[in-house]
């Protein structure tokens, strides 16, 4: 059987609406698609302090964790995903790349343009639909 993880990850969007877009690198797992920041949940942690503390690592700076976007399982070739996407802003510190090949700041409606990873889409398009 297929092991199951649970992943969050941060949909952090800025004051011109702007979503944080982060680009996995070639040695990561799903390579070269582009993610919401964020990681695996640890055991002990509820999902937001795991948020919380994946984005101090991965990007350096602090977020407020809002509501909850998607909650979707999503099968990979060796693994099954379950993402948890949230809506965050930033509160304090400015992102920097520190796991990630590259991050930008994308307008809401331009995020159709990047190469996702397969489990993102159904968070990107309820992000297009406008319906958050
Ligand atoms: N962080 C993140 N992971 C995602 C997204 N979409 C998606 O399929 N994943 C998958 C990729 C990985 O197989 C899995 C775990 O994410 P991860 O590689 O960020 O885990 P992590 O930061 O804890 O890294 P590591 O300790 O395993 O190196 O979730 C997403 O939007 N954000
Ligand atoms: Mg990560």
């Amino acid at each position: 059987m297929k092991k199951t993880i649970k992943v969050v990850a941060a949909v952090c969007i800025n004051e011109h609406e702007q979503v944080l877009c982060a680009l996995r690198s070639s040695n990561m797992s799903l390579p070269n698609l582009w993610e919401f920041a964020g990681g695996k949940v640890e055991k002990g942690e509820t999902p937001e302090e795991s948020l919380v503390r994946e984005i101090q690592e991965e990007l350096g700076c602090t977020v407020e964790v809002h509501e909850l976007i998607e909650d979707i399982c999503h099968e990979y070739p060796n693994i099954i995903v379950n993402l948890l996407t949230y809506r965050t802003t930033i509160a304090e510190g400015t992102p920097k790349a520190n796991e990630h090949a590259e991050i930008k700041w994308v307008p809401l409606q331009e995020l159709c343009s990047l190469e996702w990873a397969p489990a993102d889409i159904p968070t990107v398009n309820k992000l297009l639909m406008n319906t958050i």
